[in-house]
């Protein structure tokens, strides 16, 4: 198989996270302006910055792009998808539509853009189990709709049920297996 980026995208809570873990690639660390939560480290689930620093980066083209998600900035370093691309190895990394689109339009077959999907009920409870407050579940369910319509651009969507990870992670190992077999 020729792709040598995994990119998953979905609504907040579908599983993207859940299912890039089990997928077992290296992951591109994204850069954010939101603050850390409890247990993120710098450099492991994202770089963090402030959102000047992310446009400064932007602006001399450090960045590949970058989006705006509930009131923070989020980017992609242009040097570590370029190197993730040349790599023997393929990576994964989580972005929401509009950064998976402009990866795809750059890297075009090198990048498998995988959708995962969960409908709005589900993703409402696993994100009233994260803790979050109420004011930021109702943000992340509020662009829920445009996420989920936006799943037909990738190219397959992985339905990720309450009960039914087994069966998402069957289709992920499948992925993962593809991917990493020898390739000319
Ligand atoms: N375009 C783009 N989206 C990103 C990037 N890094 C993360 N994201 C997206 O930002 C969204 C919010 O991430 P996060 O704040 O960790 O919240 P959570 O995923 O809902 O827990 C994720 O769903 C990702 O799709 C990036 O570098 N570029
Ligand atoms: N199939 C599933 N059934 C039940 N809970 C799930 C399932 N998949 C993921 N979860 C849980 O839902 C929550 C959100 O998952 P996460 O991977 O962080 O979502 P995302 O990265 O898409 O925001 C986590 O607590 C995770 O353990």
């Amino acid at each position: 198989m020729s792709h040598r980026l995994v990119v998953l995208q979905g609504p907040s809570a579908a599983g993207k996270s859940t299912l890039q873990a089990k997928l077992g690639l290296p992951r591109i660390v994204t850069w954010t302006s939101r603050p850390p939560r409890e247990g993120e480290t710098h450099g492991r689930e994202y770089y963090f910055g402030s959102a000047e620093q992310l446009k400064a980066m932007y602006a001399s083209g450090e960045l590949l792009e970058t989006t705006e998600y509930q009131g923070n900035m989020y980017g992609t370093s242009m040097a570590s998808v370029a190197a993730a691309i040349q790599d023997v190895t393929p990576h994964s990394v989580v972005l929401d539509a509009f950064g998976a689109r402009k990866v795809k339009e750059r890297y075009g077959d090198k990048v498998l853009l995988v959708g995962i999907y969960a409908e709005k009920d589900q993703c409402a409870r696993r994100l009233a189990e994260r803790g979050l407050s109420a004011l930021e579940q109702e943000r992340r369910l509020a662009s829920y709709g445009e996420e989920v319509s936006l799943l037909f651009g990738c190219d397959l969507i992985i339905p990720n049920p309450d009960q039914r990870l087994d069966q998402a992670l069957y289709f992920i190992e499948a992925i993962g297996g593809a991917l990493t077999e020898p390739w000319d």
